[in-house]
């Protein structure tokens, strides 16, 4: 049995808040042991689900509640439904702590939480996740960007549910060819679809922002994985990169996203680190 949380007292804590797709194998890597990092504590909507799931696996972790996460933890990793972002980063902001923050979509509307972490020496941290060459980015954003445009592929069962579908009553159940269901900023786009695109969010926020960050999303029958392309214009260089990520078991999520997760904690500790 894997003991979390007692290995080492100079490691950093980590939480998990959402232990759905990416808090799963987030926390069964902790658990198996990331240099100084040890898995603290899990923060649940479905309790008696979750230490079903945390004793199938022989992993020992407390579950805890939201408001109490600081206690426990130095970071917490956020991946929980995007309506509970606020209540998962004020406590851990204001006690001067880290979030890292997979729900980018509703990071983005909410730059006061930035404001939160800057007051009090706290730091949100946004992984990669299910996209491709944020050094990149990031490296040019340090120069001159003139454009990223953004054009996402996804089969169409993981865009289904989607806001923007319902409230414009667009249906994409049974289509034949690719349909183009939206066009716009990063900002609208995290709007309309805040479970489907936190790859474009994050992006904007690693570039030129949301509202100069372009995207198209389409529902594709012919793919049957999530494909995102980035074109980038810069004054210190143009670059072009796409991904093809493998669904998990939600349509919704790439299987690389908790990767990305587990890649970033391991650089929090690591004396080599690779990439901007
Ligand atoms: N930044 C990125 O590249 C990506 C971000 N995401 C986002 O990451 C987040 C997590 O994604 P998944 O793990 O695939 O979702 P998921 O739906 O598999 O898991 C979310 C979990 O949160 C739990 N939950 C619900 N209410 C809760 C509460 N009040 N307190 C604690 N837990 C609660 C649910 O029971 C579920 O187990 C989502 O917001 C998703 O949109 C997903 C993929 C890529
Ligand atoms: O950004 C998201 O929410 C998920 C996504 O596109 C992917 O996993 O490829």
């Amino acid at each position: 049995m894997s003991a979390a949380g007692v290995s080492n007292l100079q490691s950093k804590r980590v939480a998990i808040a959402g232990l759905g797709e990416i808090g799963r194998t987030v926390a069964n890597k902790l658990a198996q042991g990331l240099p100084g990092l040890s898995l603290a504590a899990i923060t649940t909507r479905d309790q008696a689900k979750a230490r079903a799931w945390l004793d199938r696996e022989g992993i020992v972790c407390p579950l805890v509640a939201l408001d109490d996460l600081p206690d426990h933890a130095d970071l917490v990793v956020e991946c929980a439904p995007a309506d509970i972002l606020d209540q998962i980063c004020r406590p851990m902001l204001t006690a001067g702590k880290q979030v890292m923050v997979l729900s980018a979509s509703a990071l983005l509307p909410r730059p006061d939480l930035v404001d939160l972490a800057r007051a009090h020496g706290g730091q949100i941290i946004v992984p990669t996740g299910a996209l491709i060459g944020f050094d990149a980015v990031s490296a040019a954003a340090e120069g001159t960007i003139s454009s990223v445009q953004m054009v996402t592929r996804k089969p169409p069962n993981g865009l289904a549910g989607a806001p923007y579908l319902v409230a414009n009553r667009i249906s994409v159940e049974g289509l034949t060819s690719a349909l183009c269901v939206f066009k716009g900023s990063a900002r609208d786009a995290a709007a309309a679809f805040p479970a489907n695109v936190n790859v474009v969010a994050a992006l904007s926020l690693a570039g030129i922002g949301p509202d100069r960050t372009t995207i198209e999303i389409w529902a594709d029958p012919a793919v049957t994985r999530n494909c995102h392309q980035i074109r980038v214009e810069a004054d210190s260089a143009s670059f072009t990169m796409s991904i093809e990520n493998v669904p998990s078991e939600n349509p919704r999520t790439g299987r690389i996203t908790a990767l990305s997760v587990i890649a970033a904690l391991r650089k929090l500790t690591s004396p080599l680190q690779v990439g901007t």
